[in-house]
């Protein structure tokens, strides 16, 4: 699915006016009829409807016309200087004229009081409010009646369903501007807009919905933004398969540089997520004083200890890929171990926990290493990786998450909710996973995977992609009967869920 802004909705308008001759009538009324699919109508029967005079608010009167068409009860609210009114807004408004669909103005010159709590005592009578006052033109701070209509909306809310964006909202940036509609759901055009990425919006957008309203794939393809979210259709489509002639090297020889005294289970976790994944060969190096333990569990891999350099140094050079970092401890020795895997490998690398501590004033060997480095901070990491602060960070992931990918020429996935997968040019956010996962070793699950997909074939921007969503996946499956999962509960269920991805390609 395509993330867009309110520069790109413009820009596909314009396009499709100008060089498709599509009429912006016509896409309003597509934006209608897909509104109309989300509005509940076998459920409820009363219906407002509370219009701006832009182009949104021209979406609400079409809404309304469709609503009474199925025989629902609509009242009509718009709001703002009807004489500012849009163009395709006004021939939806002369529509319901035409219908006799009652309708009322709080014009912004006049005084209104009584129409405010008109307004207030038709919501108290109403099953659903749908909110058509701003989309993604909105531009300013919202003041004076706009507020107040808002301000009324949210204090005597039933159910709100906003069109494109809750009214308020900057789409592109995500700001609210003054004053915000809260929806329960939101039913957006073309774009899951931008700004919902971010984290303080949650509460104003509601449930997403993204809906076509008929804008041509060639056009959408000449403005993208090369911002996506991830589809389970693209999981589906780079799942390898596994073909009858296939050797375990065919898929993947990886090595894992992971644990320490009092670190084991971050070790076991990372090399056994790895297994799971499918990787034909896993092997584990790490402290001599842990081998025996993790050996022990680790039935499916090997393991070796640093004092064996030769046998390190093939590892290294035979490698598919390699994960390197948790629970290894932020201090000069894994900063010379990671320097060493750098230099001497030239296999994709995934750093993680310790591997990225131990980047912090070091930041800038990345850059020698082009193409084949992906990090994997949370937020607390990617500060001290950055410099900037966690609030700074929260507020701009996005930027954030390109720039350094950008800069440093590597893959960067800033984990949190809808963690960002980006290599600086394109960007995919995941959108599986939940907080009954926000605990210990998720994270050392996490690696294991990205490095064993990395290393099965599949493009490495891709593979990160792919085990990132399945992750996420297993744990929102789990998460249903289970209170808390934890990584020994993901890593069991990897491979009939990576089976139920690749048969359904394959059917
Ligand atoms: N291709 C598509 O995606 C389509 C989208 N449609 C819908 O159209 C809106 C965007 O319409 P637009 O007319 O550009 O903007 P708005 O309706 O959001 O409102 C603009 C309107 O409001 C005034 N304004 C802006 N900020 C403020 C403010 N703070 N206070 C008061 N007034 C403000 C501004 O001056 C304009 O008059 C999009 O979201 C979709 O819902 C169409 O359906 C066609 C296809
Ligand atoms: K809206």
């Amino acid at each position: 699915m395509r993330i867009g802004t309110s520069i790109s909705t413009k820009k596909l308008d314009d396009a499709c006016i100008n060089e498709y001759k599509i009429p912006l009538i016509l896409m309003m009324e597509n934006a209608v009829l897909s509104a109309i699919k989300h509005l509940d109508i076998n459920l409820y029967n009363n219906y407002i409807v509370v219009s701006g005079v832009g182009n949104n608010g021209g979406d609400g009167l079409g809404i309304a016309r469709q609503l009474k068409a199925r025989g629902k009860e609509v009242k009509v609210f718009i709001v703002g200087n009807i004489e500012k009114i849009t163009p395709c807004s006004k021939t939806n408004l002369e529509i319901l004229k035409a219908m006799n669909i009652p309708y009322i103005i709080i014009d912004t010159k006049d005084e209104n009081i009584n129409l405010l709590k008109k307004l207030e005592a038709d919501i108290k009578n109403s099953h659903v409010l749908v909110d058509c006052i701003f989309g993604t033109g909105l531009e300013r701070e919202i003041k004076g009646i706009f507020k107040d209509v808002i301000n009324v909306i949210n204090e005597n809310k039933n159910l709100v369903y906003s069109i494109d964006v809750p009214s308020g909202i900057n789409a592109t940036t995500g700001e609210i501007l003054g004053s915000c509609i809260k929806a329960d759901k939101t039913i957006s055009f073309e774009f899951y807009k931008r700004g919902f990425l971010k984290y303080e919006t949650k509460k104003y957008v509601g449930n997403v919905v993204v809906e076509h309203i008929g804008i041509p794939e060639d056009i959408l393809k000449k403005y993208d933004d090369n911002e996506y979210i991830t589809s389970m259709n693209f999981v589906k489509d780079n799942i390898k398969d596994k073909n009858k002639f296939s050797f375990k090297s065919d898929f993947g020889k990886i090595t894992i540089f992971a644990g320490s005294k009092g670190f084991s289970g971050a070790a076991f976790i990372a090399s056994e997520a790895a297994i799971k994944s499918g990787s034909g060969l896993v092997t584990l190096v790490c402290d001599e004083d842990i081998q025996d333990i993790i050996s022990s569990k680790l039935s499916e891999g090997m393991t070796a200890n640093y004092k064996e350099e030769d046998r390190i140094n093939k590892l290294i050079k035979t490698s598919n890929a390699i994960g390197f970092g948790c629970g290894m401890g932020d201090n000069e020795t894994t900063l010379e171990r990671l320097q060493y895997v750098l230099n001497n490998s030239d296999c994709p690398v995934v750093i993680d926990a310790d591997g990225l501590n131990v980047l912090k004033n070091n930041i800038s060997i990345l850059k020698k290493y082009k193409n084949r480095i992906i990090i994997t901070p949370h937020l607390g990491e990617m500060s001290r990786l950055t410099g900037k602060s966690i609030s700074y960070i929260k507020g701009n992931r996005l930027d954030v998450a390109k720039e350094f990918a950008k800069e440093n020429n590597i893959i960067v996935l800033l984990k949190g909710y809808e963690t960002i997968i980006t290599d600086g040019k394109v960007t995919y956010i995941n959108p599986t996973g939940n907080s009954a996962m926000a605990n210990g070793g998720m994270g050392d699950c996490l690696l294991g995977m990205i490095t064993s997909f990395v290393s099965q074939g599949i493009e490495v921007f891709e593979a990160v992609i792919c085990a990132v969503y399945i992750h996420g996946y297993i744990g929102d499956i789990l998460s249903k009967k289970m209170y808390t999962v934890n990584a020994t509960h993901i890593i069991e269920k990897i491979p009939s869920i990576m089976k139920k991805f690749n048969i359904e390609i394959n059917l």
